[in-house]
This record gives C-alpha cells, structure tokens and sequence, in this order.
C-alpha cells in the first residue's frame, strides 16, 4: 500500500513529469527528422488516395451516366421524351456543378475587364489588408500582455496606442468589404438576369417552356427569385471562402515558425481526418435547397393563380377547393422546411462539438509546444516571453482555426450554392434545348406509337398566301388530332373553320403562328407581319389606353407610321367605343385595363387594334361571341372594306356569309376543306338547325 502511494506521488510530482516531458522532448528532437519524413510520406500517401478515389468516382458516374443514355436510346429516345421518366436531378458536388458553375461564372463575369474583374480585384485587395491587419493585431497582443505581465506600463500604454491606431484602416476595411460583396452580388444578378431575358423573350421560349416543356415548372420564381439567390450566394461564398483560405495560409505559415511545422502537421492530420468524418456525415443540404425552392414556387404559383382567376373562384365559390390546394401546397413545403431543421440540428451539434471544442483542444496542445518542446530557432526563455508567444500562437490558431471553421461551414453554403446553380442552369439549359425545338413533355399513350411522326420535320416557307399540304396537327403531349390536312387561304379568299371543342382549330393557329413545330408537309405562310391573331379574351398589355389600341407597337412606331391619336379615335368611333377616352381618363390612363373593361368592351379594343393595324390576314378565333349581331356586321364589314383576309373560327351562323371557303373538322381526325357558297350555306343552317354536328355528309 505504502509502495503503491509512493509510486503515484513520484509519477504525480511536478519533478517526475518535468522528467517525462524532457525524456519525450530530446527523444523527439533525437529523431525529428526521421518523424517529420513519416509525416510527409503519410501526407502525401493520403493526397494520392484522395486524387484517385475522387477519379473513381467521377469514372464511375460517366460509365453509369452513359449506360442510362444507351438505355433510353435503345428505348426509343427522340427529341421529345417522356418526362416523368426524367426524375429528380440530384445535386452534388461533382465535375457538373464546376462545369455548371463555370457557365455561369462566364455570364456574370464577362472579361478582364468587365466591371465585375474590377470589383473581384478590389474585393481581394480589401481581403488581403484585413489579414494583414489581422497578424499585425496578433503579434500586437503577444506585446501588450507579455508588457503587463513584465509590468512595464510604458510599453503597455504605447501598444493600447498602436492598437486604437489600427482600427482606422481596419473598419474602413470590414466596411469596404460588405460593400464589395453587395456590390458584386447585384452585378451577377444584373448580368444573368439581362442574360435570362434576352433567351426568354426570343424566339418563343417564353411559350414553349410553359405548354411544350415540362422540365421548368415556374420560370418566373426561378428568373425573380432563384436568380437572386444565386447571386447572393456566389458573392458570399467569394468572400466567405476567399478570405479564410488566405488566413489560413498566412497564419499557418506564421504558426508553423512558431510551433514547428510538425506539430502544426499534425495537428493538420487530425483535423483534416476529423473534417472528412464530418462531411462524410453532412447530409445533401445542396438538393434539400433545391426542393425548397421548388416547392415554394409551387406554393407561391397557387397563390397567384388565385388572384389571377379570382372572379371565377368568387362565382363558383370555389374557395374551399382552392384552400385545400394552396394549404396542400403550403404544407408540403413545410414538412421539407421542418425536415430540413431537423438535419440541421444534427449536423449542427456535431459540427460545433468538433470544430469548437475537439479542434479547440488540439489548439490548445498546439500553442503549449514551444513552452514544453524546445523548438530549433525559437526562444521561449523568460516568463514574459513564452507569454507573449503563447498569446500570440493562441490568437494567430483561434484566427486560423476560424478561418478553417470558416471553410468547413462553407461547405453547407457550398451545397446550397450547387442547388441555386443547378437551378439557374437548368434553366439556360431547357430554354436553349427548346429554341433547337427539342421538348420533354409527357406524353399520351397513343403517342409511343407516333415516335417517328413526333421526330420529323416539315417545311415552313414564306409566301403571299397560306397554304397547308399534309401538315399534321399534334398536340403538345403527342395527342394527333390531325394526321394530313391541306388547305389554303388567298387574299380575299375568307375562311371559316368549324368543328366540336378540342378537335384542334386554335391548334392550327398555333402552327401558323410558330408557337408549335410543323412535324411533317409544308406550310407556305406570309411574314409574321402580315397576321393578326385576335382570340376569344383578347390579351390587354400594362400601360396606356393608346397601347392597347396600337399593341404591340410602341408609341415612336405609331408616329413613324403616320397615326396621330385623331386617327385612333376614329378607329375607336367605329366600334362605338370612343367614350372610353374621356371615361377613363384620356389616352394616357394607365390601368388594370382587363379588370376595368367587360368582356365585350375588351373585344372591341381588340378589334379597334385590328384595324390600326390593318394586316394582310387576320385570324379571328371567337373574337365576337360577346358582341349583338350589328356590331358584329360592322366589324366584319369594315375588316373587308380594309381588305384584310379573314380566317374566322365560329360556331355563329350569322357570321357564314362574310366567308368564301369552308374547313371543317369532325372530331375524330377527318376534315373537309371546300367553297361556301349561298346553296351550300342553305344546306348547312339546316343541318345545324337539326342539331346535327357531324356535317361530313354534306361534301360527301
Ligand atoms: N399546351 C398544350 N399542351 C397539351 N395539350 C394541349 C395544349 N394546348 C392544346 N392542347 C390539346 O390539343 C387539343 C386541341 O386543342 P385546341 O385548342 O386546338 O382545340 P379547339 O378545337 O380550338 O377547341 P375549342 O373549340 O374548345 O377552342 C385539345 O385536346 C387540347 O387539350
């Protein structure tokens, strides 16, 4: 018992440890060499098994990559897919989120000398003096406590000065900072958005992404929001990522003169196998950012498709219905928020325990080396200066371990940066897939059978009249309503269409007008100048009563063409709505205007619009079902006074005398395209005054 107590005082005695710590000391120095090479042998070891596990991976996602593609060639594929079968995009740090972000990188930087360089370069600038700032502050506070510990009041009060001295250029820099990093975030915004705009607002993409796409569901939240968030997050992270790699470099440079380069190596070592522990146990914040978002804007789409059609949900007292959906859709997103927290709460709890504390007390172990260790070229012999070097090391370790910190919770803004890139990328991608006319869209059944109607081409031209010659009419989801239809329409030669709702009358507009592909024959159509589209609700722009009559010019274009607003007001006069000048205000009120007129008074500013514009062909598709039969013949009468050709889609027998020819659909993917003339007119009012909607016969 007595020898046992001996035993513990001796190995618990200051002397007995100071002997440990000097036998571990000169054997470690005896053998520093043969240490620090190990060292760099694992280091290195360990750098290559990463670079080649990091090639595997990325080996293997190709190969996997190419198997899904051989597989859906095999399967079929064409320009347009199934896109339920598409699936959810996963978002990960991989080679295609760097390639992703490196497009991106090209639209919001522009060049070398684009304004975005000069703010990054300045940006830098700030970010190197603020570390600068910082080491200086370091080895400012080593001074100052090593001068209160030696009691030396003079020195102490000089380095208090220095150290208010140093404030001046060091606020001027936190600020320059954030003002760099705001500055930066609404440039990239700025340039994207202007990128976005000029793909979205051409060549119909606007169009096709809504009705011959599925893979974008709300192009506004991904323009207005998506974009934004990007931005924020790509000029955070330059800085959130740009000024601890540098803190890091510098301090740990600074640190390792100070506390060895092996000792900091090690502790390296651990943290660096400690950090990929924690990573590998980071869930994929990236695509839990990337539902968010998604489902927000499915949250916020049910809204505004609320407010857009509130009249019809009022009316049919839909709003219970309509609670369901937008609370179904609130809910969904908050499950995925609420799921998110939770993860973040375990991620966060471990995070902490080992940057903050594990990492803390490996510093801690760090900074006691000079004052245990003797470190060749570093003096730690008085009190006061181990003080100062402890002091030191401890700041310049807390900055560096920050910094560290710093990165590692990058990470997570790192994922959520790949999410909003993923996003904002998807987008340029889908918007320059369907400008080369390649859609994914879901598709009927039927249509598996049509795969090689649905990949070919047919032939547009341009000519005086339109004409049609075994164009087919397919939906947007492969349905074909029309498998050849021929046709034409030659100045003065007026055409009504009939047939039984959805059997594709407004689907050929579609095609005239370009919005959808011509899969097969040819379609000769005059320029889309010459074609004037007005439907049953007539589009009314934001702006001035006079842009409603002359839309889609602008003001300066209606001047070159020699309409005074005098002019405008005659057109007005003709369909009796001249009123609306003084009632709302003069030409230059701006309003809802499709709240503030009724539906019949939206149709006449639509045929008001016809005649300003007094194209070759006009399509009138419904566009006088709100209106009495004698406003309907003055419009039509003066349309032909101004010859303009009508392509008239109409259920109204009043209006059969004002056309010349007859296409007529049947609903089940047969047509008829022939002249209308008075006998033929006699024949059809009867057989519609029987009721009977399939007037094949008569032709037959
Ligand atoms: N964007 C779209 N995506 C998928 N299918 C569509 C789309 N637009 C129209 N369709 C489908 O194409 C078919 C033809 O539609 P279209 O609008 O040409 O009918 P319509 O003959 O003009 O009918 P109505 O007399 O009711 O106006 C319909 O079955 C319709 O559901």
């Amino acid at each position: 018992m007595a020898a046992q107590s001996k035993l513990i005082s001796y190995f618990t005695s200051e002397r007995s440890i100071k002997d440990a710590i000097g036998r571990l000391a000169s054997w470690y120095v005896g053998r520093r060499t043969t240490i620090s090479r190990v060292m760099y042998v694992v280091f290195a070891a360990a750098v290559a098994n990463r670079v080649r596990n990091t090639i595997n991976t990325q080996k293997a996602a190709a190969r996997k990559r190419a198997e899904k593609e051989a597989e859906e060639a095999a399967t079929g594929g064409t320009t347009r897919t199934d896109a339920g079968k598409t699936g959810k995009k996963k978002v990960e740090l991989n080679r295609e989120f760097f390639r992703n972000l490196w497009k991106l990188l090209k639209i919001v930087i522009p060049g070398i000398r684009s304004k975005e360089m000069r703010l990054l370069v300045s940006h830098s600038f700030f970010l190197v003096l603020r570390t600068l700032i910082s080491l200086y502050v370091a080895d400012l506070d080593g001074k100052m406590v090593s001068a209160l510990v030696r009691g030396k009041g003079k020195a102490f009060l000089l380095c208090v000065v220095w150290w208010m001295g140093v404030a001046v250029p060091a606020t001027f820099t936190n600020s320059m900072l954030s003002y760099h990093q705001s500055k930066l975030a609404l440039q990239y915004r700025t340039r994207l958005t202007q990128h976005i705009h000029d793909q979205y607002l051409s060549k119909m993409t606007f169009y096709a992404l809504g009705n011959l796409d599925d893979r974008i569901k709300n192009a506004d939240q991904l323009i207005t929001v998506d974009v934004s968030r990007f931005s924020n997050s790509l000029s955070e992270l330059y800085s959130n990522l740009a000024k601890p790699t540098l803190d890091m470099i510098i301090y740990n440079y600074q640190l390792s003169r100070n506390v060895g380069g092996e000792a900091l190596f090690a502790m390296s070592l651990l943290v660096n196998l400690s950090a990929n522990l924690m990573r590998a146990l980071t869930p994929p914040f990236g695509r839990y950012v990337a539902d968010e978002a998604r489902l927000e804007g499915e949250f916020r789409f049910g809204h505004s498709r609320l407010i857009d059609y509130s009249e019809e949900v009022a009316m049919f007292h839909g709003h219970e219905n309509e609670k369901l959906g937008v609370d179904k859709s609130y809910f969904a997103l908050i499950k995925h928020v609420n799921y998110i927290l939770r993860r973040r709460l375990y991620h966060g709890i471990m995070e902490d325990f080992v940057i903050k504390y594990f990492w803390g007390a490996l510093g801690l172990l760090l900074c006691s080396v000079p004052v245990f260790f003797k470190i060749p070229g570093v003096n730690a012999l008085s009190l006061g200066d181990r003080t100062e070097s402890f002091v030191t090391n401890r700041r310049l370790l807390l900055a560096s371990s920050d910094a560290f910190g710093r990165i590692m919770f990058s990470y997570k803004e790192i994922t959520e940066l790949a999410g909003y890139t993923s996003r904002v990328s998807t987008l340029l991608d889908v918007m320059k897939d369907v400008q080369k006319g390649n859609f994914e869209k879901a598709l009927v059944t039927s249509a598996k059978e049509n795969s090689a109607l649905l990949s070919s081409r047919g032939t547009v031209s341009e000519g005086t009249s339109i004409e049609f010659t075994d164009v087919p009419i397919i939906s947007p989801n492969g349905d074909v309503l029309i498998e050849k239809l021929t046709f034409h329409v030659r100045p003065d030669e007026h055409l009504l269409i009939v047939g039984p709702n959805g059997c594709g009358k407004s689907s050929l507009f579609r095609i005239l007008g370009g919005l959808w592909p011509v899969y097969g024959g040819t379609v000769v159509k005059p320029p889309k100048e010459e074609i004037f589209y007005i439907p049953q609700r007539p589009y009314l722009s934001k702006g001035t009563l006079r842009q409603q009559i002359i839309y889609p010019h602008s003001q300066s274009e209606q001047i070159r063409r020699g309409v005074t607003d005098d002019d405008l007001y005659e057109i007005l006069k003709i369909v009796e709505i001249e009123s609306l000048v003084d009632r709302e205000g003069g030409w230059e009120a701006e309003k809802e205007w499709k709240e503030v007129l009724s539906g019949g008074l939206q149709q006449r500013v639509a045929m008001a619009r016809l005649f300003y514009h007094s194209p070759k062909y006009a399509i009138l598709d419904e566009c006088t079902s709100s209106q009495d039969l004698d406003t309907e013949r003055i419009m039509y009468e003066t349309a032909k006074h101004l010859n303009i050709t009508l392509i008239t889609v109409s259920h109204r027998k009043s209006l059969w005398k004002y056309h010349t020819n007859i296409l007529q659909f049947d609903g089940q993917g047969s047509f008829i395209f022939a002249k209308l003339d008075a006998e033929k007119r006699l024949a059809l009012e009867e057989f519609v005054a029987r009721s009977e909607h399939n007037l094949l016969n008569l032709y037959s």
